[in-house]
């Protein structure tokens, strides 16, 4: 046969070296934030059922593993606090009373690793007894009531040496108005990464038993996006861009890829995506399973997240990536 084919794309394919060197896309551990859970108590480290490897820790074992952490390059955590129910109250009001154990622990890892960015999560649901991310009433979630109280944790947050705040509520003008009174407090170097982008999805449902945290009523979707929409993403991304947020974060990642395309085009700002609970689940549980293999099934989906244009990635698999690079 003498048909003549110019462009042979399997050339550059041929080894290992060449690979390497046409490779658009890579993930380094310094574009990963590491989620972590903790509890009140002492010498815990209790697994989330349905996040194997990822564990509830209390300031002590926490301490412990940060250490190991730290030391394989992760240079940014992001810490949630399981409250008990008897702690959660229609306000949240431990989200920023002084003296509470996770405001407390806020200070201990950040005096302990001081070269490490600490990231916390705004939003009221782990302190809700209503688990939703903000104030209800009469079957309603109160937007500009909401405000105040995220103000309060974000102050109270940024006082106990967070670097980054996480606002991850969705209600209306939260990202100015923390702004303000982060500010105001003099708290001008604290960051926002603004979860700008959250959509109402099912893919939260391990970290919601992680921190018993799933609402008690009702759903999240008069304040998180309806899945089907990337128009109404860039009103949201805009509007958190004008009101001074540092990073824009879409979350999920992996069902929302074009929507990180799309803000990464349209925004200057470092894109974050949330490579969430659920997507951490179903990989670890068809590994678990031997249904796939779980390293290159992690890989590859980070790479997918970079390859669509986060430059940032919260992810569960933080620790195993860094590992396997070690
Ligand atoms: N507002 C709280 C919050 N912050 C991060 C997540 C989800 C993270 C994950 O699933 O890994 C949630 C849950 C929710 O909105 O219901």
């Amino acid at each position: 046969m003498n048909y003549p084919i110019i462009r042979r794309p399997r050339r550059n394919r041929q080894s290992e070296a060449i690979r390497a060197l046409v490779q658009e896309t890579a993930v380094s551990v310094n574009d990963l934030i590491y989620p972590m859970f903790i509890m009140e108590g002492q010498g815990i480290k209790s697994e989330v059922k349905s996040m194997p490897g990822i564990y509830r820790y209390s300031l002590d074992t926490l301490l412990e593993e940060l250490k190991e952490v730290t030391d394989l390059g992760i240079k940014c955590i992001d810490l949630f606090p399981n409250y008990a129910e008897d702690k959660k109250d229609t306000f949240a009001t431990e989200s920023y009373r002084e003296g509470t154990f996770y405001l407390d622990a806020l200070k201990a890892v950040k005096d302990n690793f001081p070269e490490l960015a600490l990231m916390t999560d705004v939003a009221m649901d782990p302190y809700s007894s209503d688990g939703h991310d903000g104030l209800v009433k009469n079957g309603k979630i109160l937007n500009d009531e909401t405000l105040d109280i995220l103000a309060k944790m974000a102050v109270a947050q940024a006082r106990a040496g967070a670097d980054i705040l996480g606002p991850s509520d969705m209600m209306d003008g939260r990202v100015g108005y923390i702004r303000q009174a982060l500010d105001a407090e003099g708290f001008t170097d604290v960051s926002i990464m603004s979860y700008s982008v959250k959509f109402a999805s099912a893919f939260y449902g391990p970290f919601r038993d992680a921190l018993d945290s799933a609402p008690r009523f009702g759903d999240k979707k008069t304040y998180q996006m309806n899945p089907a929409n990337v128009r109404e993403a860039l009103i949201e991304a805009a509007l958190d861009y004008e009101e001074g947020a540092d990073f824009l974060m879409v979350k999920p990642a992996l069902a929302y890829l074009d929507v990180i395309k799309t803000l990464n085009q349209n925004f200057d700002l470092p894109i974050a995506a949330y490579n969430v609970s659920g997507e951490y689940a179903m990989i670890k549980a068809a590994a678990q399973n031997g249904w796939l293999d779980g390293n290159r099934a992690m890989l590859e989906t980070l790479l997918s997240i970079r390859r669509a244009g986060a430059k940032i990635i919260l992810t569960y698999f933080a620790k195993e990536f860094a590992l396997l690079q070690a």
